[in-house]
């Protein structure tokens, strides 16, 4: 059963530099005569994808092809500028853990807000509040305002929320690093767990090694556009002969 698709996406995004949130300085340079569009950069190029259930999906590629932005597109972080995204089940989207978080409120809060927006109920999330907090070893901070944590604390949590059930796709952003070693084991353990289940998987990673023994297919990256796509072992040598 075909559970991602992906339709001609396109993706454009302002590069940082030209990109200003500050109107006034925006109107100001107009008004002078000195405004200039933003440069835009096509991240993601026609790309065009299809996953069935239960595929363990490596993404190779050169630092800045679109490998994280392919999975943003598919967690629905990001909207594509062209093209179209339908995906079915639940996604725990393990890249950026805690960037939805509201520093200002609880962690308790914070539980019941990000899991609203992983697409759970409130009510769903008050009952799964404790089993988050346990396996995030933070039970003693359940009231204390996420600015409280220290970093390793904040993606623990984001970590725990985005996997107390079993998701039906796993959005994995290179090798996780999350917390300390005896975290680290406890979230690989996790992740085991989905990947040998029925989840399927989508992994960006450059540990080629991985890729090749983990996971079916691979998709190889480049400028935003799918140079290849078949199964990994395939997929990794032809993108080793073209970066010899
Ligand atoms: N927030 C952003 N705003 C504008 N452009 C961005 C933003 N994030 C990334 N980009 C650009 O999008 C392109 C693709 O970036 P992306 O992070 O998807 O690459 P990647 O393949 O995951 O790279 P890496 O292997 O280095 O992690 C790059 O050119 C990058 O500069």
């Amino acid at each position: 059963m075909e559970v991602i698709r992906l339709e001609k996406v396109a993706l454009w995004r302002r590069t940082q530099e030209e990109f200003s949130y500050d109107l006034k300085k925006t109107m100001l340079s107009i008004l002078e005569g000195k405004y200039r569009q933003p440069a835009k950069k096509l991240v993601l190029d026609n790309v065009d994808l299809v996953v069935d259930k239960g595929e363990k999906i490596g993404i190779i590629g050169a630092n800045g092809s679109g490998k994280s932005t392919l999975l943003k597109i598919i967690s629905g972080i990001l909207q594509p500028t062209s093209g179209t995204v339908r995906v079915r089940g639940h996604v725990a989207p393990l890249i950026e853990l805690g960037a939805g978080f509201d520093s200002e409120i609880s962690v308790l809060d914070n539980i019941l807000l990000y899991g609203v927006l992983l697409g759970f109920s409130r009510s769903e999330m008050k009952k799964r509040a404790q089993s988050i907090l346990e396996f995030a070893e933070l039970d003693d901070y359940a009231l204390v305002p996420v600015k409280g944590l220290s970093s390793g604390m904040v993606a623990r949590l984001g970590f725990s929320i985005a996997t107390d059930v079993q998701p039906d796709i796993l959005i994995l952003d290179e090798v996780l690093s999350v917390g300390d070693e005896s975290f680290k084991n406890k979230c690989k353990q996790r992740i085991d767990n989905f990947w040998n289940g029925e989840t399927t998987v989508l992994v960006v990673s450059h540990d080629l090694e991985f890729i090749k023994q983990s996971c079916e297919r691979a998709i190889w990256l480049n400028k935003g556009q799918v140079i290849f796509a078949k199964n990994s072992e395939e997929t990794v040598y032809q993108y080793l002969q073209a970066v010899k």
